[in-house]
């Protein structure tokens, strides 16, 4: 199996997890602050996926699944203990619809890497379902390596760099600033600001 990394925009779209338990918990949370309208479909969902739709941050179906809940899925996420019905599931997804198989990575077309953010910073591993435990490994290995002060630091290369953009300095010396910033160095506060001052005062 190939797969490709892509990074997706789930505003407004319709995400359904099949599925109450610890693993629909984990997907559930994942997806909270993704602005997806979450429907979780199962008879039964862990007090910590309840609470979540008593404050109607997501949609419940109290039922078991039926081909019928996938009608506008742009994704499914595929969570039951029951084998016969994840790959009903996968069976009656909409032919164009992403599919997260929890229990079985090929049987789906999309699969959740292990991740942290950094504000605009995202880094996703994925052992294309190899081992699990490994990416979620190398996370923490990056998590420390890339800790919170990248948050900021990756604002401030943001702004630097659109700045930068604004600027009439040939190409050649925007790429010698914008490398310059990758120094460690920068991921000072108080360079940064030094920086940002410069770069603004260019357009006064
Ligand atoms: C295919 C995939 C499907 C998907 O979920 O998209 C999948 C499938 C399976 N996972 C299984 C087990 C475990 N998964 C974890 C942990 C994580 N699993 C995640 C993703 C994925 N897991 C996708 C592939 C990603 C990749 O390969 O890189 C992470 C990275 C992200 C997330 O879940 O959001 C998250 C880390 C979160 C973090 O960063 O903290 C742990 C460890 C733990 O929980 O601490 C264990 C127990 C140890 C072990 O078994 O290795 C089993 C066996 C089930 C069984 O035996 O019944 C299957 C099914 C199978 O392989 O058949
Ligand atoms: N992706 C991952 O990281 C991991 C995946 N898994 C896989 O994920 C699957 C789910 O595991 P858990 O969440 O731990 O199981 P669980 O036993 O905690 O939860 C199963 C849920 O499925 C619901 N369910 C059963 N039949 C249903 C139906 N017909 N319609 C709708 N919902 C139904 C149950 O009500 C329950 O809420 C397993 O197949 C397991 O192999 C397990 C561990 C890690």
């Amino acid at each position: 199996m190939t797969v490709i990394p892509l990074m997706v925009d789930l505003t407004n779209k319709k995400v359904v997890i099949i599925g109450g338990g610890r693993i629909a918990k984990r997907k559930v949370e994942s997806l909270l602050n993704s602005g997806a309208e979450l429907t979780v479909v199962s008879p039964d969902i862990l007090p910590e996926i309840n609470a979540l739709y008593l404050e109607q941050k997501i949609h419940w179906k109290q039922k078991r699944f039926e081909s019928s809940d996938l009608t506008e899925a742009f994704l499914a996420v595929v969570a039951t203990n029951d084998e016969a019905v994840n790959a009903a599931v996968i069976e009656a997804a909409p032919p164009n619809s992403l599919i997260n198989a929890a229990s079985d990575v090929i049987a789906g077309n999309v699969h959740f890497p292990a991740r942290f953010l950094r504000g605009k910073l995202t880094i996703a591993i994925s052992t294309n379902g190899a081992s699990p435990m490994l990416a979620k490994q190398i996370k923490q290995e990056l998590e420390s390596r890339y800790d919170e002060n990248y948050e900021q630091y990756v604002d401030f290369l943001y702004e630097a760099r659109q700045l930068l953009k604004q600027t009439n300095l040939p190409r050649h010396v925007k790429d010698a600033y914008l490398r310059e910033f990758l120094s460690p160095s920068f991921l000072q506060p108080s360079m940064q600001k030094e920086v940002i001052v410069k770069l603004r005062s260019f357009f006064k």
